[in-house]
């Protein structure tokens, strides 16, 4: 039986924009305000699943969520027809409304945790959206999240979907962004590695002062827990709180792991060593850390190129390789960094480069913007076959974009009562396509 690590990517949505919306996030607060563009968005990110697919992997797609989200302002008391409540949020509450445009759903790191059935207690592979609820923009996500999962991985003898944590702070959870599995090989038990940046129940433990710690241990011991983890085949580690006041808001802003190589900067943990060592010992075979000090890239060029927030990738050749975003070949020390780390004695093999800047200006590089599930031949038999990249899927989709989508996009024009047109006719169609059925609360009245 073979074995396949999927990287669901999010499909950029029609309202992608930059409001600035991130606190903690550098890129998202240094951009606000600036113009977008979500026609190439939704293309830069079209093309590089195009890329991994021609390389020979498994590749899905994962849908945009519905914004305007007119249900979010209606719970919050904007009332009348679906125009008037935009138009009466735009007005009354500009900040609010941004926060309703935003297409952050593109992020699929974020959308949830997975854990593939090799490592799962009943065998199935199990699913939890993420919360997302240190920011509110993100907060609207998992309930539609968990909708799309469902239609997508449609089948209970293999899948199994968790409801999201509860919705508040202690329980803060942000899904694969800061969850890494190691393995010998995708379809054998592997350590299932959780990073969380600070502790909800216990103030004497340290913890970010500038910048908020998104995820909590006690969210990361809960899913865990949901997905029948065991206390041998999983580590939980505490990130850095200095990296965090740094502008690495997420684990897979500082490391990224895949098989046995765990790419991580020098500063990226706390108890690194002690912690290393527990990876090795409940995997039960040797590792690659690949430590990046900071004498070769500093936390500051790390979180300015991305160089973590990289997929590391194995081919069918067996060959590692990292997808990287065009920022890291345009910092000259990072280029010359990845050169060499291909021409040392390490699985990973080459980098390859991807412009991903309508995403990368909003804090999201190449890995922000995939979900991984590890599934054997039946689980991925068992996929909605319309989500998964192909020659005909590409083409569908950016003719679709190239129907439905804006070249340009500013701030102010999120108060277009087009723009909730345009987005929803887009994902109706869109549903249909990807055979997803009625997941949008829109598609629901
Ligand atoms: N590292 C991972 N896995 N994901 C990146 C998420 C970026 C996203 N940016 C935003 O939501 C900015 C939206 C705005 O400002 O318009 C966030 O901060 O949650």
């Amino acid at each position: 039986m073979q074995d396949f690590e999927v990287n669901f990517d999010g499909l950029v949505g029609p309202t992608h924009n930059y409001a600035g919306l991130s606190f903690g996030n550098v890129a998202s607060l240094s951009n606000a305000k600036a113009s977008s563009s979500p026609k190439s968005a939704a293309k830069q990110g079209l093309r590089k699943m195009k890329a991994l697919h021609d390389m020979g992997m498994q590749q899905g797609v994962l849908a945009p969520q519905e914004r305007p989200d007119v249900a979010a302002l209606r719970r919050i008391g904007f009332g009348g027809s679906d125009h008037e409540v935009l138009s009466k949020a735009a007005e009354q509450a500009p900040a609010i409304f941004r926060a309703c445009c935003s297409a952050s759903s593109m992020w699929t790191a974020n959308a949830a945790t997975v854990s593939p059935g090799s490592d799962t207690a009943d065998g199935r592979v199990h699913f939890t959206p993420a919360n997302l609820t240190n920011k509110f923009h993100r907060s609207l996500e998992p309930g539609v999240t968990g909708n799309i999962l469902r239609a997508m991985f449609n089948n209970s003898r293999y899948f199994k979907h968790h409801q999201h944590l509860p919705d508040n702070e202690h329980f803060g959870d942000e899904g694969a962004a800061n969850h890494t599995r190691l393995c010998g090989n995708y379809g054998k038990a592997g350590v299932e590695v959780f990073v969380y940046g600070r502790y909800a129940f216990d103030s004497s433990k340290p913890a970010p002062v500038r910048f908020p710690a998104r995820q909590t241990f006690e969210a990361s011991q809960a899913v865990a827990r949901l997905h029948g983890l065991s206390d041998e085949n999983t580590v939980f580690i505490q990130q850095n709180p200095e990296v965090i006041d740094q502008g690495v808001f997420h684990n897979d802003v500082i490391a990224v792991g895949n098989q046995n190589v765990l790419f991580y900067h020098q500063q990226a943990f706390t108890d690194t060593a002690t912690k290393c060592r527990e990876i090795e010992q409940k995997l039960g075979h040797d590792m690659h850390f690949i430590e990046v000090p900071d004498s070769a890239v500093s936390v500051q060029d790390a979180v300015n190129t991305y160089l973590f927030n990289t997929q590391l990738i194995t081919l069918p050749s067996g060959d590692m390789i990292i997808i990287a975003p065009s920022e890291c070949e345009e910092h000259p020390g990072v280029a010359a960094y990845l050169k060499e780390l291909t021409q040392s004695n390490t699985p990973i093999k080459d980098v390859r480069y991807f412009d991903v800047k309508q995403s990368m200006r909003n804090g999201g590089g190449p890995a922000c913007l995939r979900l991984r599930v590890a599934l054997d031949e039946q689980e991925l038999a068992a996929v909605n076959p319309h989500c998964l990249m192909d020659e005909t899927l590409f083409e569908r989709l950016n003719l679709w974009v190239d129907k439905h989508y804006r070249d340009e996009l500013a701030v102010d024009d999120l108060r277009d009562p087009q723009l909730l047109n345009e987005s929803r006719a887009a994902l109706d169609e869109l549903t249909q396509l990807m055979h997803l059925g009625s997941v949008y609360p829109f598609q629901q009245n």
